[in-house]
């Protein structure tokens, strides 16, 4: 369920109309009104690399800064701005972010569940894909379920795709997501160091912008690499005493798939996926066939507590035959933000 603007940091939306080309600009017309819109690509070190004229003969990528009057609000990949100053792209130019866009979404994480500050990763992603390794490194369930609790907190569709379905069978880790019926792709690499799977991913990534998170070493840089020739990311080498991978990708960045048929947004490994920011109301939102069943529920319900009337519900069949499941696998998810955020 996408969610209103409304519900994001409200400093953040100054809505103004853009009507650049409307009328010629005279000098005490304020300069973001005569801005022009741009994405953000990169973001490294107070610099942002954007792009501007998105799809026409004249798109380029342009180098920016943050505009004085942004104040201290944050601009990350995905999102739309309005630039003013040189925005020709050429190699010394630097154009100057005066306006962030309104979000669509906003995948966001705290370093644990407790800790106040967000840190925003992705603005404007329709889909999260979680990346997970079959084996070598073993799976996360745990932090997987974190990361699909974020999903749903952003407003994202969630996708599993799992790397390294040469070294184990992928069966047993999908029963335990069927009842959540997230969508799952599945990849391997072949001796002739290709990529088996990639065309079912393509097909899951088609016309949307898809952020990639994974623990480091599950594959995530090989399988942005086969998505995007040329991607450029480096590959590190996992470890086999520990399995872990090398630390390789340090910050976002989003890479337009062949043929602009949409956007993988690749980020740096994750260890722990802090949740204190998530709302169990908005992760119901998208069990349709469960929240249904909560209009009985005390208020304030956590849907995770003897007096919560979903069990009743589920038990009566409302949610049909895969009702029991499906609301096990909720709680599971509900529950995860008091496990561990490393886990
Ligand atoms: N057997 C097997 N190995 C794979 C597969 N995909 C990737 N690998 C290997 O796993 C290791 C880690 O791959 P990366 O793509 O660097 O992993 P990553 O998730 O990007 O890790 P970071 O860059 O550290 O975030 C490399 O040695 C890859 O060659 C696969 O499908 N099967
Ligand atoms: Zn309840």
């Amino acid at each position: 369920m996408a969610r209103s603007a409304s519900d994001y940091d409200e400093s953040d939306v100054r809505i103004r109309p853009n009507k650049r080309g409307s009328r010629p600009r005279s000098k005490d017309r304020p300069a973001h009104l005569d801005a022009v819109p741009a994405m953000v690509t990169g973001v490294d070190r107070g610099r942002y690399t954007v792009i501007v004229g998105l799809g026409t003969d004249n798109e380029r990528v342009v180098l920016a800064m943050r505009a004085r009057e942004l104040g201290r609000k944050g601009i990350v990949v995905g999102d739309d701005v309005a630039l003013v100053g040189d925005v020709t792209g050429s190699p010394d130019a630097l154009a100057r972010i005066v306006r962030v866009e309104t979000r669509r979404t906003l995948l966001r994480r705290t370093a644990d569940d407790t800790d106040p500050v967000e840190r925003v990763i992705v603005a404007n992603a329709d889909q999260l894909v979680v990346v997970s390794a079959l084996a070598n490194p073993e799976p996360r369930p745990r932090l997987i379920d974190r990361c699909l609790v974020a999903a749903y907190d952003a407003g994202m569709d969630p996708l599993l795709a799992l790397t390294k379905a040469d070294l184990a069978d992928p069966a047993p880790f999908l029963e335990n997501y069927a009842p959540l019926e997230v969508p799952a792709v599945i990849t391997a690499t072949t001796d002739a160091d290709g990529t088996d799977g990639l065309d079912a991913v393509r097909d899951a990534l088609h016309g949307r912008v898809s952020v990639l998170v994974g623990h480091s070493g599950v594959g995530k840089s090989t399988l942005v690499n086969a998505l995007v020739p040329g991607a450029y990311r480096a590959t590190g080498v996992v470890n086999d005493v520990t399995g872990r991978g090398r630390h390789t990708s340090t910050s976002a960045v989003a890479l337009r798939l062949p043929d602009g048929d949409g956007w993988v947004i690749d980020t740096p490994g994750i260890r722990s996926f802090g949740l204190a920011h998530v709302d169990p109301e908005r992760i119901i939102t998208h069990f349709p066939d469960l929240e249904a069943g909560t209009d009985e529920c005390p208020r304030g319900c956590s849907h995770d507590e003897e007096e919560c009337a979903l069990d009743t519900w589920v038990a009566e069949g409302h949610a049909g035959p895969a009702g029991t499941s499906r609301l096990e696998s909720l709680r599971r998810l509900l529950r995860t933000r008091h496990t561990q955020s490393g886990d």
